[in-house]
């Protein structure tokens, strides 16, 4: 079964008379219980990606389905089953952290307990903090804690690591590890490749708004036509710098 499906996707921006094609015809799929990362360099159409297929934007042409739901119509069902991690979190900058979690928690008929889901993101101390007076990673993890209170069927995380400390990096790791026990799906955006090593079943990398590869880590190793010792750093670099 697919988790998300994704077909011929297209999103231009219009600013000043300047247009920006962010995604050219993107198809991509993630199956259930499946962990994909999507890669690619600054500016490949990542973010736009994940807003198109969460539904946050829509698209100029294509198609997306999140267990069979048009998330721009279908809305209500996409909510239900989909938890998402945005790279900039658009959260109530007055609520405090335990708030914030608990108010999220209730747009679910069933979920996480919030106050154990704040002290499993290192956030106990934080609890009673505003969101506009926490760090950068503070809010961050609030964002991530947001994401999986309603124990969705499908996640997407956005950067999950960028701006965490190691300790709390290798956290998020576990937590990741973690969901695909319980069969989460997860479409997973980075720029670490040690991390989508470790944790991706396959890896999706785009450049200038379109898919120049799809492939298992040890398979993008391949593609690149490098040794199969090569990492997926090397892999990476090498696809990306042959599309130039
Ligand atoms: N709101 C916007 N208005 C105009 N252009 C935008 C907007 N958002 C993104 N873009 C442009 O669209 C392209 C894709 O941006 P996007 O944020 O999707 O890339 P990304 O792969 O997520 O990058 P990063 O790794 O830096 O987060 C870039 O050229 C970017 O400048």
């Amino acid at each position: 079964m697919t988790a998300i499906r994704a077909t011929n996707l297209h999103k231009e921006y219009r600013r000043r008379g300047r247009t920006t094609v962010a995604v050219d015809d993107v198809s991509l799929h993630v199956e259930v219980g499946e962990i994909v990362g999507l890669l690619g360099r600054n500016g490949a159409g990542k973010s736009t990606t994940v807003d198109l297929v969460s539904g946050l934007r829509a698209a100029d042409d294509g198609t997306v389905r999140v267990l069979g739901h048009d998330p721009r119509v279908d809305r209500a069902k996409v909510r239900g089953v989909l938890g998402v991690q945005l790279q900039q979190p658009r959260l109530h900058d007055a609520l405090t952290v335990r708030e914030l979690v608990r108010l999220h928690r209730s747009f679910y008929p069933t979920g996480r307990d919030p106050d154990e889901l704040v002290e499993a993101m290192g956030l106990a101390d934080r609890r009673d903090t505003r969101f506009e007076k926490l760090s950068g990673g503070q809010m961050q993890r609030v964002s991530i804690a947001v994401a999986l209170v309603g124990n969705p069927r499908v996640v997407i995380l956005d950067e999950l690591t960028t701006g965490l400390d190691p300790e709390a990096r290798r956290g998020m790791l576990d937590l990741v590890r973690g969901l695909r026990e319980d069969g989460t799906t997860v479409l997973l955006v980075s720029h670490h490749m040690d991390e989508v090593e470790k944790l991706c079943d396959r890896a999706i990398v785009l450049d200038a708004g379109r898919v120049i590869a799809d492939n298992t880590p040890a398979g993008l190793v391949t593609d690149a036509s490098l040794p199969a010792d090569a990492g997926l750093e090397e892999a990476y670099l090498t696809l990306t710098g042959a599309a130039r």
